[in-house]
């Protein structure tokens, strides 16, 4: 039986979520892929536990739980460096300018012949070519469900079911929190900060809301899909962006009373050989597929030269989807790699 070591790095609200699908599937990857998986290492932003054996679940469960003071002289990057692992799932904060702590993480996994699956997604939208051309270097995976609206099939979708196809254009709604906000206030009269804090309850939310509600979640996602699943080489402000923060009651009146459904949709389109990339705000007759979207569910529609339309709506923004989606990624490594 071969060994997966495993580390997660970010414990948060989707990194406990993907240590508790680990051990709860352990059995499963014994039969399925003839596969011991153990986590041997966790690291949050001061401290992190390791043990070559697999961490205990007591151990986690006191790591998950103290106030995570740590050790002045912690680095995530030495931390990282002097574990042995197979995978590195990174589940740490999305820093859309520098790419933060993760861009290291995963190109110190990546150059040490180590497999990468992202759910945070900073890193992937500042470097996404160097981290791929890591990976194809050094012949381990790369892997973005997570990070791409993750239980919504996007990038898994065009790479493996639309294998061939041209996809001339794709659109979709890929932030759960922005669509949960619009519908909170147009069919239960909420105002935006109540829904906001519901979808901050619900564990969806980023940190700083506005990189939800002001497209920056939903432009993140297209950039990776566009690079990873186009092979385009588009950068975050390639992305015509507009968001939905200034929405007013008065506007919410006014499109109620038309039967106008308001929508923050995402797409790429192609033109020739150049890929167009926007977010923005549509209101939408109340009979489009995207209208009847509801909550924090998402939906993508793409369309192909040879496999006509395809529309898949689902995948609800929840961590415990974006944790499962992380394992999604880590399954087909499994796979790919018997
Ligand atoms: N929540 C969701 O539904 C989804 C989230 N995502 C993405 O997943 C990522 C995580 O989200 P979420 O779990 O909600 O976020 P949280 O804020 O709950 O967790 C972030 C974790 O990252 C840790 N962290 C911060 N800095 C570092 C560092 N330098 N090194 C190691 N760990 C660090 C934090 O440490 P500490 O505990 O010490 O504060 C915390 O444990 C984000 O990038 C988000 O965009 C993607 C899909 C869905
Ligand atoms: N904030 C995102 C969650 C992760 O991608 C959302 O609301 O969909």
């Amino acid at each position: 039986m071969k060994r997966w070591d495993l580390v997660i790095s970010g414990f948060g609200t989707v990194g406990k979520q993907v240590a508790r699908l680990l051990t709860e599937r352990k059995e499963r990857y014994r039969q399925r892929y003839d596969a011991d998986v153990r986590l041997v290492a966790v690291m949050r932003s001061k401290a992190g536990c390791y043990d070559p054996e697999g961490v205990s679940s007591e151990l986690l469960q006191a790591f998950s739980e103290e106030n995570c003071m740590g050790d002045m002289t912690f680095t995530g990057i030495d931390f990282l460096k002097g574990s042995t692992y197979d995978v590195l799932i990174e589940t740490g904060p999305s820093d859309l300018e520098t790419g933060g702590a993760a861009l290291s993480y995963m190109k110190t996994a990546l150059a040490a012949k180590r497999h990468v699956i992202a759910v945070s997604k900073g890193a992937l939208v500042v470097d996404y070519s160097t981290l791929s051309a890591l990976a194809r270097e050094h012949g381990v995976f790369l892997k973005v469900s997570g990070a791409t609206a993750a239980a919504l099939p996007t990038v898994d979708l065009l790479q493996y079911n639309l294998a061939g196809s041209d996809v001339t254009y794709m659109e979709g709604i890929f932030t759960g929190t922005a669509n949960y906000v619009l519908g909170a206030m147009m069919e239960e009269g909420n105002t935006m900060e109540t829904a906001i804090a519901r979808a901050q309850q619900m564990g969806i939310a980023e940190p700083d809301p506005r990189f939800d509600l002001e497209g920056w979640d939903t432009a993140s996602k297209l950039t990776i899909i566009a690079n990873a699943a186009f092979e385009a080489k588009l950068g975050l402000s390639d992305v015509k962006r507009e968001g939905i923060m200034t929405i007013t009651q008065e506007q919410i009146a006014k499109w109620k009373a038309e039967s106008l459904v308001p929508k923050l949709v995402g797409s790429l389109r192609k033109e020739g050989e150049v890929l167009k990339a926007a977010v923005e705000l549509r209101l939408l007759e109340s009979d489009h597929p995207f209208a009847r979207v509801l909550g924090t569910t998402k939906a993508v529609r793409v369309e192909t030269d040879t496999m006509g339309e395809l529309l898949v709506v689902g995948g609800k923004s929840d961590p415990v989807a974006a944790a499962s989606a992380a394992l999604k990624d880590f399954e087909h490594v499994l796979q790919q790699t018997r």
